[in-house]
């Protein structure tokens, strides 16, 4: 898949909510109530990475969660990053 340029993340990005992109990648924390609540939407996360076959890198501390996507292969941020933010944006927005 093709790497994105800047301008076509910028503009990608404002489909979603608080999403930048740094370094690359494209970056989001969350925070959470608890540890119990963090975890479990990072595991309702990892069933939807599994689907679409693309991960994030993630860094969890108690209630806080750090998301930052790339594609490997296309060394940058590709439509893949994008489609995979949204999923996270839906999924973090249910109950
Ligand atoms: C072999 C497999 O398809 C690749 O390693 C997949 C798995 N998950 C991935 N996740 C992410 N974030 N980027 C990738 O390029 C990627 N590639």
């Amino acid at each position: 898949m093709k790497k994105m340029n800047t301008t076509e993340i910028e503009k990608a990005l404002k489909t979603l909510s608080g999403w930048s992109l740094k370094d690359d990648m494209i970056v989001k924390s969350f925070t959470f109530e608890d540890f119990t609540e963090a975890f479990s939407k990072m595991t309702h996360i990892a069933f939807e990475c599994e689907k679409q076959n693309h991960h994030p890198n993630w860094e969890n501390v108690y209630n806080s969660l750090t998301i930052k996507l790339n594609t490997h292969d296309a060394d940058g941020v590709t439509q893949k990053d994008i489609d995979l933010a949204t999923s996270i944006e839906k999924i973090i927005g249910e109950a």
